[in-house]
């Protein structure tokens, strides 16, 4: 089996393409916003569907660093055209989850204003025995994504694990963290966090075309 493949660029972008960023993610109109329990969420570029995403015009500032980031060719020479923007104040995060076979196999992350730990989980059908297992037994590692970093995630690392964000105000760097030599933390500092704006930066290969049949 291929080993998890992961990627991470710390300073991906500069400090003023993160303002940037930030500044076109806090101007768009209020319904673009999703609440969600623990963050909210914008979704640009169409809605996944099983069927086919009936894709959207990306904005210009999202749709440059999809072109950025797939010139990197982590989308097998494909085009992201899928952005999820998500932003978790201090104490907020994500549940473990899989992103599912929309995506499928890569998925990209800017992350803007704040690092998070996102921590990986083996899933319970990967288990050795059937057991239940607890969410701390089925820990597998974390990553420290730092403001201004790039992650990308491939192949086995997307399919075979979970991966979550703890609901914490504070992270402790651990020997778990597994790119801590390619970060700028050091093993058991505290790193206190701000609000977080993440880009998830996606290749949804099913599309539906609108097509407009008017007359011939
Ligand atoms: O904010 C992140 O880095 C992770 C977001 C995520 O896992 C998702 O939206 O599926
Ligand atoms: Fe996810």
């Amino acid at each position: 089996m291929a080993p998890p493949t992961v990627y991470y660029v710390p300073e991906f972008i500069t400090k003023s393409e993160e303002a940037y960023l930030l500044q076109q993610v806090y101007k768009a109109p209020k319904p673009k916003w999703t609440q969600l329990l623990g963050r909210r969420l914008q979704n640009w570029g169409g809605l996944p569907h099983l069927n086919g995403m009936l894709a959207e015009k990306l904005p210009i500032w999202l749709q440059q660093y999809c072109n950025k980031i797939s010139d990197l060719g982590v989308f097998g020479g494909k085009t992201a055209n899928h952005v999820l923007v998500n932003e978790y104040k201090p104490g907020e995060g994500i549940m473990p989850h899989v992103d599912g076979p929309l995506y499928y196999p890569t998925v990209t992350t800017v992350s803007l204003g704040s690092h998070t730990l996102l921590d990986f989980y083996h899933s319970v059908s990967t288990a050795q025995d059937d057991l239940p297992k607890t969410e701390e037994s089925r820990y597998f590692l974390s990553l420290l994504v730092e403001p201004r970093s790039l992650l990308v995630l491939r192949d086995e690392m997307y399919v075979q694990f979970l991966h979550g964000i703890k609901g914490v105000n504070q992270d402790i760097i651990t020997d778990k963290v597994a790119n801590l030599s390619a970060s700028s933390a050091a093993l058991g500092d505290y790193l206190t966090r701000s609000t977080r704006v993440s880009l998830t930066i996606r290749h949804v290969p099913k599309v539906l075309r609108a097509t407009l049949r008017l007359g011939k």
